[in-house]
């Protein structure tokens, strides 16, 4: 029996084929096996991202040691020069950034305060990357996440990288709680955070604790939807002890506090909103029910606040993880069925259900590679046959493991719903898995454009073996990462998203693989397009004794319109040109699209159209339309204004007030377009659009206008022409640097 959700139930009942029985989800989730149903009331899928050095690595440090999974905390950048749990990789630790996200599990017991007991709550958790340059982990973590905890800092509030993930988590449609930490800091205001959450980021708000002192002073929260005091004490705050005296000097702010909590829900919660408006006051119960469907409606966040550094103030985070954070069946997953022109299909998350799962992350470990693996539904288990749906290959599970950063346990089977690792399953990430009885796939990630590239090359040649296998391996991990040997010069460039990318791509070349690496300066990934129709009749003919070459090829080059890709067609009736040399036109018509006339970037946005020609009965051959279409190509193009663009990069750039003026005057020196400032107490934020060439060298000079204050992340956003001077200075460049080639 296959299940069908909703929209697709109705489509697929006008062509119901004879084997397929059409059910409606909620009637299959009501039938749920009640031992399912139970297990996934306690799962928890989640993730937790943030502005870079919001304290998310250090927070999680903290959730590991109360849930018991580590025994000892190690600090990002400590002095036990241990490093952090999660960030397992040397350089990770080394540079105290997460690059890589790393998949953990644990158990948590929610104290069930309101007499039905406790109640053990299994967490799957992702830490993943702050930096904008590592995005994709970001995009992958939430692709396969149920909810999310996002962190901001007491101090700074929402930052431009929180805006980022604010909008991944839109695109994936995960709901989030807010944890503002470092409420130990001098000048920590979680209000300002609290506003900025509702204002900047246009998700409604509100705290449901309010703390008890302030700065290095902070010495726990009162939780306002029972009113009671929460402090930490013991070793490392491992106990939370609970008081219901309020401090005096606290009562009035958390009594005010409560009445704006209940007073969001109104406008996001239908029956808080109706006992609002009977002036009744809601009940524990209904503000904690409604805070549930708010949140995970996805229009609400509850904000918590602590300090991971100071060990305060967490545990109540992970109740509210339990609390209000949908499990595994409350979320919507699709998939798509290919035996049924790709209808989508509601995908069910319990053990009776065939198996589907998505491999969403891939890693080359000291026992081969590790394939991270959400099971969505049915269960995957030891030694059984999955298919990849992406080539139909058979492969069987020797070893399924729960991971736990760099160590791992071994399972027999992970039941739908939740996370883990797999040894010997050879595929790309984003590969859907099935156990062959159906053929869905589940629709593809987010992945965007590499925008600068370098060449690189070791520099021994003995290390030449190592640094392929490098290359291919950190290709297969990361689908921003690409490589590819440029045809001319023969050099492998890599590409990606962004300086600091690259960067670490190098750097772990040299410390996993002991391969010392020369490369080139970084260049833009400059597209090239045209902007006009031309018509276009070109002959090839060269007779150099023996056999010559003719092709003639005819017709026309215009815009597609749209920036997404190239087309081919031919419109060529009486046989003027055989189909086997059409079909070498296309072939040069492609391969004249990798390299551009204007600077040898790839060409987009082109439509090439031949509709004549003639061929001569011995000295045609497929090579001589292959060139001939090539030279037509050229021809064309440069006759049909041929265009240079340019990526251009959304920056945030943050600094303190006074520095304002320097930013501004920095940004204009750079003909970026100010979309935005917005001006809080002490920092500024401005949006602005800006080309990626004009960004090289960005870091050293924001540092130097604002004493090392501002801080800046860029975001790809779109290809622009570029201005006609500055694609002039490029096509120079470029027919130089042909010049000084040829020369050598
Ligand atoms: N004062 C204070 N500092 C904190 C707190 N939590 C974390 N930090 C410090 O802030 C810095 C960044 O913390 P991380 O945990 O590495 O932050 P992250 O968000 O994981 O950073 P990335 O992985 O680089 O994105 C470290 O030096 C921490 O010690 C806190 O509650 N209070």
């Amino acid at each position: 029996m296959r299940y069908q959700s909703g929209a697709a139930a109705v489509a697929a009942e006008a062509d119901t084929g004879p084997e397929v029985e059409v059910v409606d989800v909620a009637d299959v989730l009501e039938k749920m096996p009640e031992q399912d149903r139970l297990r996934l009331d306690r799962v928890r899928n989640i993730g937790i991202a943030a502005h870079i050095d919001s304290g998310k690595t250090t927070c999680t440090e903290r959730v590991l040691f109360y849930t018991g999974r580590i025994h000892a905390i190690h600090e990002v950048r400590g002095k036990d020069a241990v490093g952090a749990k999660m960030d397992s990789m040397e350089l990770e630790r080394e540079k105290g950034i997460t690059i890589q996200s790393a998949a953990t599990f644990c158990d948590w017991t929610r104290k069930d305060l309101e007499g039905g007991g406790d109640k053990k709550y299994h967490i799957n958790l992702i830490d993943t990357p702050g930096h904008i340059d590592f995005t994709i982990e970001v995009e992958r973590a939430l692709r396969v996440l149920d909810g999310a905890v996002m962190i901001l800092c007491a101090v700074s509030g929402v930052q431009s990288q929180t805006t980022t993930v604010d909008r991944q988590m839109k695109r994936y449609n995960v709901p989030r709680l807010s944890f503002i930490n470092k409420m130990d800091r001098m000048g920590a205001n979680p209000w300002k955070a609290v506003d900025q959450i509702n204002q900047k980021l246009r998700i409604a708000a509100a705290a449901i604790q309010v703390p008890i002192g302030q700065e290095d002073g902070f010495k726990g929260v009162v939780d306002l939807i029972r009113m009671k005091a929460i402090y930490n004490e013991g070793p490392r705050g491992i106990n939370i002890v609970e008081s219901d005296e309020i401090p005096a000097d606290v009562r009035e702010l958390a009594e005010k506090k409560r009445k704006v909590l209940i007073e969001t829900l109104a406008d996001v919660d239908d029956e808080i909103a109706e006992i609002f408006l009977m002036e009744e006051t809601p009940t524990q119960a209904q503000i904690k029910a409604a805070i549930r469907r708010a949140t995970i409606s996805l229009k609400f966040t509850p904000v918590l606040m602590g300090t991971a550094l100071g060990d305060t103030s967490i545990q109540p985070m992970l109740d509210a993880v339990c609390d209000y954070l949908p499990n595994p069946s409350e979320v919507k997953n699709l998939a798509l069925d290919r035996r049924r022109e790709e209808a989508p299909f509601t995908l069910l998350p319990y053990d009776a259900q065939p198996f589907v799962g998505l491999a969403f992350k891939l890693e080359e470990g000291n026992y081969g590679q590790l394939t991270y693996i959400r099971v969505y539904q049915g269960s995957l288990k030891k030694g059984m046959n999955v298919f990849n749906a992406r080539n139909n290959k058979k492969i069987k599970v020797p070893r399924i493991v729960r991971m736990h950063s760099n160590e791992m346990e071994d399972v027999d089977q992970i039941s739908a719903g939740e996370i883990c690792a797999v040894f010997g399953v050879d595929c790309a990430s984003g590969d859907t898995f099935t156990d062959g009885s159906v053929a869905y796939t589940m629709t593809s990630m987010f992945v965007p454009e590499p925008v600068i590239s370098l060449s690189i090359k070791p520099k021994n040649t003995k290390d030449t073996p190592n640094f392929s296998k490098a290359i291919s391996r950190f290709q297969r991990e990361d689908p921003t990462f690409r490589v590819h040997v440029d045809q001319e010069s023969q050099e492998t460039i890599i590409s990606g998203m962004g300086e600091l990318h690259l960067d670490i791509y190098v750097e772990r070349m040299r410390r996993e693989y002991r391969v010392d690496c020369i490369t080139g300066q970084p260049q833009v990934a400059y597209r090239e397009t045209i902007m006009e129709k031309t018509n276009f009749d070109h002959t090839l003919k060269k007779q150099t004794g023996g056999a010559g070459d003719y092709a003639r090829v005819v017709g026309y080059m215009e815009p597609t319109g749209s920036l997404l890709e190239n087309k081919f067609e031919h419109q060529v009736f009486g046989g003027s040109i055989s189909e086997k040399f059409l079909y070498a036109c296309e072939k040069g018509f492609m391969s004249s699209c990798e390299k551009g006339p204007l600077l040898g970037h790839r060409v987009l946005g082109t439509h090439m159209v031949i509709n004549d020609g003639a061929t001569h009965m011995t000295d045609s051959s497929e090579m001589s339309f292959k060139i001939a279409t090539s030279q037509a190509f050229r021809k064309a193009f440069m006759a049909a204004r041929p265009t240079v663009l340019e990526p251009l990069m959304k920056v945030v750039i943050t600094a303190p007030n006074e520095f304002q003026g320097n930013i501004v005057g920095l940004m204009n020196k750079r003909n970026a377009v100010i979309e935005e400032t917005d001006i809080g107490v002490e920092d500024f934020t401005l949006y602005a659009n800006c080309s990626l060439n004009q960004m090289f060298g960005f870091s050293t000079q924001l540092r130097a206008a604002t004493q090392g204050k501002g801080e800046f992340t860029m975001e790809f956003s779109h290809y622009s022409p570029a201005a006609p001077q500055v694609q002039k200075e490029l096509v120079e460049k470029h027919r130089k640097e042909l010049e000084e080639k040829h020369k050598k």
